[in-house]
């Protein structure tokens, strides 16, 4: 098994998410196997949301024991609890309330309003992956990350040419006047989010295009946030056409 970047194109996004949707719920299954329980990463954006709901609307849904599995976030944002804008809310609706998952086993990122700062609700984030993490470790074992990429190329809340996307220390930071609103945001580090054993990317649309194939060309990951995304064992791109309109030919793959 090598660990190269791979690019799996899709017709278009209902393609792509049903496709990620069954190859999640087969690795779940091995994951369970093999392992007592699994963490996975979960990511906001259109593409990461429609997985889950594909993940819910597929007649293996209910073939998980959900009770084993973790779910964490790769970034949120610092609004009010109920704010539309939180990737927690849209993924409680497209999935995980849903699914018999342990209320214990779902680690969101605090609310703006839980009576947290910004800088004391990621240290609480570092506090709870630290709980979960193997004796000296600072996070589990991400088994699955999930993330999408803006069209700058941002992942998480690592937008480009900012401290946080080059930051070498810690699992968790704090992000202000992100970019993109809304403009206080908690993220993971790139060193957390390539601890994982895989990561998916899941992008679609000709928005992504540039930002993709500069990122699998070998831009500068301060530049481009997706150039430095690489998980331990694998690191598969799930996209459709029109986002991998740019993508270098030698990178595509017919098969995961
Ligand atoms: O703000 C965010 O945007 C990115 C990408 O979103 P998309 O809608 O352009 O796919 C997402 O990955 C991130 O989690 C989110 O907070």
């Amino acid at each position: 098994m090598t660990n190269e970047r791979r690019v799996l194109i899709h017709a278009d996004k209902p393609a792509l998410t049903a496709s990620v949707a069954a190859r999640f719920l087969t690795k779940t299954v091995d994951l369970l196997d093999e392992f007592e329980v699994a963490h996975v990463v979960l990511t906001g954006g259109s593409v990461g949301i429609g997985v889950l709901e594909a993940i819910n609307a597929s007649s293996a849904r209910d073939t998980i024991d959900w009770s084993r599995m973790h779910f964490w976030w790769g970034d949120e944002r610092f609004v009010p609890a109920g704010d539309p804008e939180r990737n927690e809310g849209q993924a409680r609706a497209a999935l995980l309330d849903h699914i018999a998952v342990p209320a214990g086993n779902v680690h969101v990122m605090a609310a703006a309003d839980e009576g947290l700062d910004l800088d004391a609700a990621a240290v609480a984030y570092a506090d709870e992956l630290r709980r979960y993490a193997p004796e000296g470790g600072d996070w589990p074992r991400f088994d699955i990350t999930f993330l999408g990429v803006g069209p700058d190329g941002h992942v998480a809340s690592l937008f480009p040419d900012r401290g946080e996307v080059g930051a070498k220390d810690g699992a968790v930071l704090p992000v202000r006047d992100s970019p993109k609103p809304p403009p206080e945001r908690i993220t993971l580090t790139r060193g957390a989010l390539n601890s994982s054993d895989r990561v998916w990317l899941v992008l679609a649309g000709p928005d992504k295009a540039s930002a993709l194939g500069l990122g699998l060309a070998g831009a500068s990951f301060h530049e481009v946030p997706v150039a430095g995304i690489k998980g331990r064992k694998r690191t598969v791109f799930f996209v459709d056409q029109e986002a991998a309109a740019e993508v270098p030919e030698n990178l595509i793959s017919s098969s995961y």
